[in-house]
């Protein structure tokens, strides 16, 4: 019932439009011959009030069936409403009269239909491509987060002021100078014309060349100063971010890919340096021409110019759609290339697996299928840009043409010289570049933009496990108090690593941590190490809570042998004075010593200046652990962990981890052990299960008690005997 009188009432509405669009004659009522006269503009007045009133009858009639109307339709209906007096309109500016031929042979019901079907048809091009609705709203959202992240950017570009300075009066020059260019050329091209003077030619060329040369020196000047901007913006950026991204929890690290990072450091500065630099040049550069050019188009024909503007929103939208296309899948063939490096990268750092598993082939295969994915979607990327080309190119061409016509047409009435067609069509050619630079950069100047986005998301991150503790007392006894914790990885929240768990580790003593593996041994130390924040509980050392020490005060005091220790690629002495300024060779070696590695690395042709290769690739895991052990032991730290250390060590260094507690008597020491022989002197051994302590004692005392020590040590002894 609702549906049937909405449809009457809408049938009402377009047959009373009908009706007074054809009653107001249009098409017929101007004047077909002759110059513009008062009539035609009385006529012509008459057009746009009619379509005025056809309007609002529209809008009211829409209001009273549908309650409200969508933007789609009020767009359909003015679209509707006003075509017939543009055209009009715009046949009078070109002709200076309505030419015959502008209707032809269409009536007034005819050309009614004929606009209102391109109104619907202009209607659903532009619903298609600038869609309304939630995404309206989410587009404003995204434009301003756009134009606050603009700002921050500009806002570090503040040390380059000058620079920019410079290279925007450089770029503003260029293209005046730019821009007389082809207005001297069509100067040159009347006087050649004309009556021929010499006085006036020189001159035309010289006022040429001067422009010319005026324009190629600012231009490389302009160029020259953004580059030097945009570099020091990088540089600095890449600085800042490092800075940042060091500074955050160790679980920000196992969530990020190694990736994402680089690129943020790498592709995102350059990206975001460009936003401002040279897409501002670019805008700027692409601004000045189109008012000066639009400007000196006016005054060599206002009408060729206002026919040559209506090129503008066709190029746009094409602009526009091809943008939004091109860049998707510009997108999606930089993830797939990704993909692609990834699958060789993997290959390549795990060559030694590849060949022992004789999976070359599979690999290689694996490589071409993703390098055909890369392909594909350069395909498609290609092709799209083809017929965006072609489709842009045959827009130019018509537009070309109608200029021609007209032109000719006005060069006949007088209107204009042919000089003046030739500077124009110039113009108008650079003009066209010019709007879809504009357009062009308007989006990456977003894109751009939307780089900054993630480079400030992570240089705004506050490290989760604070790092501003003030606490450096001149002395620390080391004693470490796990009070009842209670911890789960970040990655892996609903997993208790660590339940109600509490110990004591005390100066001066040896405790090991022992038990099955995945019991959360080295949860421990990691939430000792200050890696990550327990959720409950907490730890105390010297009483105070770990979190109130400074940051270099605590790693300096609390030192750590890892289970794969890490060095980094230079010598050997850069690596035990890791992070030490002014370390001498003579307490780089004393370290090495105590950490039983002297003897191997004077065996060295390079001795302490030996190359470890990059991640220590040049040494064995038993040489790396011991430039680890020198490392943590150089800082003479108060507390000294060594997690799994004794794994990769030979059985004399074995021996140098049980003598420990000579070399650091006073010292609070902490080990991770599997070899429980290595532990037996032990002052307290700690038995760890699914994160609480099972068992604690001395060797003897667990051994008495036959419990789980008792049985882990059974099993142990029993897989060694079967092994050997
Ligand atoms: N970074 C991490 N993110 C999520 N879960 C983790 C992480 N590290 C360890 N775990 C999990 O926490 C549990 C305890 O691990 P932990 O490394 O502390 O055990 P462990 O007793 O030291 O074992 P092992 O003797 O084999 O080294 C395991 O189940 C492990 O899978």
């Amino acid at each position: 019932m609702m549906l049937r009188t909405c449809v009457f009432a809408m049938a009402v509405g377009l047959c009373i439009d009908i009706t007074t669009f054809c009653a107001t004659g249009f098409g017929a009522s101007i004047p077909k011959t002759g110059p513009i006269s008062f009539d035609v503009f009385g006529s012509m007045l008459r057009l746009w009030v009619v379509a005025g009133i056809r309007l609002v009858i529209l809008f009211g009639v829409s209001l009273l069936t549908l309650g409200s109307i969508k933007p789609v339709l009020k767009r359909w209906l003015a679209v509707h409403c006003f075509l017939a007096p543009v055209y009009e309109t715009g046949q009078l500016m070109l002709h200076g009269s309505s030419p015959e031929s502008t209707h032809g042979s269409l009536g007034g019901p005819s050309l009614w239909l004929l606009c209102t079907a391109a109104a619907a048809a202009a209607a659903l091009f532009w619903e298609k491509t600038f869609p309304d609705s939630s995404e309206e709203s989410h587009g404003k959202e995204k434009t301003q987060k756009a134009r606050v992240l603009f700002m921050r950017v500009l806002y570090f570009y503040r040390p380059d002021t000058l620079l920019l300075v410079g290279a925007f009066i450089f770029l503003s020059l260029a293209v005046l100078c730019e821009m007389f260019i082809p207005f001297y050329t069509g100067k040159v091209i009347d006087i050649l014309a004309s009556q021929y003077k010499w006085n006036d030619f020189l001159t035309a060329i010289i006022l040429m060349g001067l422009y010319s040369l005026g324009s190629s020196f600012s231009a490389g000047c302009r160029g020259g100063l953004f580059m030097c901007a945009i570099n020091s913006f990088t540089s600095r950026m890449k600085v800042e971010l490092f800075g940042a991204l060091v500074k955050q929890e160790i679980s920000f690290f196992e969530t990020i890919k190694t990736g994402d990072i680089t690129s943020r450091l790498s592709t995102d500065t350059t990206k975001m340096a460009r936003a401002v630099a040279l897409n501002v040049n670019v805008l700027l550069r692409t601004l000045i021409k189109i008012v000066g050019m639009l400007s000196l188009m006016m005054s060599l024909s206002w009408k060729l110019t206002l026919l040559m503007l209506m090129e503008t929103p066709v190029t746009g939208l094409l602009q526009g759609v091809y943008d939004n296309y091109y860049l998707r899948l510009t997108k999606e063939v930089q993830d797939s290339m990704a993909r692609a490096n990834e699958a060789a990268g993997e290959t390549v750092a795990g060559i030694r697996t590849v060949r022992s598993f004789n999976t070359e082939r599979s690999e290689a295969s694996h490589y071409d299928h993703r390098l055909m994915d890369t392909h594909t979607l350069k395909t498609r990327r290609d092709t799209v840009r083809a017929v965006y080309v072609l489709l842009r190119r045959l827009t130019a061409l018509v537009m070309q043409v109608a200029m021609l016509y007209y032109g000719r047409l006005f060069i006949q009435r007088g209107q204009m010289s042919t000089g003046n067609l030739v500077s124009f069509i110039l113009y108008q050619s650079n003009l066209g570049t010019n709007i879809r630079t504009l357009i062009y950069i308007f989006g990456d100047m977003l894109n751009s933009v939307g780089a900054a986005g993630k480079v400030f998301e992570y240089l705004d991150r506050e490290p989760q496990v604070s790092t501003k503790g003030t606490l450096q007392p001149e002395t620390l006894t080391g004693h470490v108090h796990f009070h009842n914790l209670s911890f789960s990885y970040p990655t892996r929240q609903e997993r208790k690593v660590l339940q109600g768990f509490s110990l004591e580790l005390r100066p001066g003593q040896l405790t090991a941590l022992v038990g099955p593996s995945g019991g959360g041994k080295s949860t421990c130390v990691s939430l000792l190490e200050r890696f990550y924040q327990p959720q409950q509980g907490e730890i105390l050392l010297d009483g105070q809570p770990l979190h109130s020490y400074q940051h270099h005060y605590l790693h300096r005091k609390v030192a750590m042998v890892g289970q794969e220790p890490v060095l980094f690629s230079g010598s050997i002495k850069d690596n035990i004075a890791y992070g030490l300024a002014d370390c001498s060779l003579e307490r780089v070696q004393e370290a090495a010593r105590r950490a039983n590695a002297h003897s191997f690395i004077s065996q060295l042709e390079k001795g302490y200046d030996t190359d470890v290769g990059e991640r220590g690739g040049q040494m064995s895991g038993g040489e790396k652990q011991r430039i680890a052990i020198a490392r943590a032991l150089i800082r003479e730290p108060q507390v000294l962990i060594l997690d799994e250390v004794t794994s990769a060590l030979d059985t004399e260094s074995e021996h140098m981890v049980r003598g420990f507690t000579q070399i650091c008597p006073s010292q609070t020491l902490l080990v991770i052990a599997h070899r429980l022989k290595t532990i037996e002197r032990a002052d307290q051994i700690i038995l760890i299960d699914q994160g609480t302590v099972l068992e604690q004692g001395t060797h003897q005392q667990l051994m008495d008690r036959k419990g789980g020590y008792y049985k882990l040590r059974e099993r142990l002894f029993t897989e060694d005997d079967t092994s050997h």
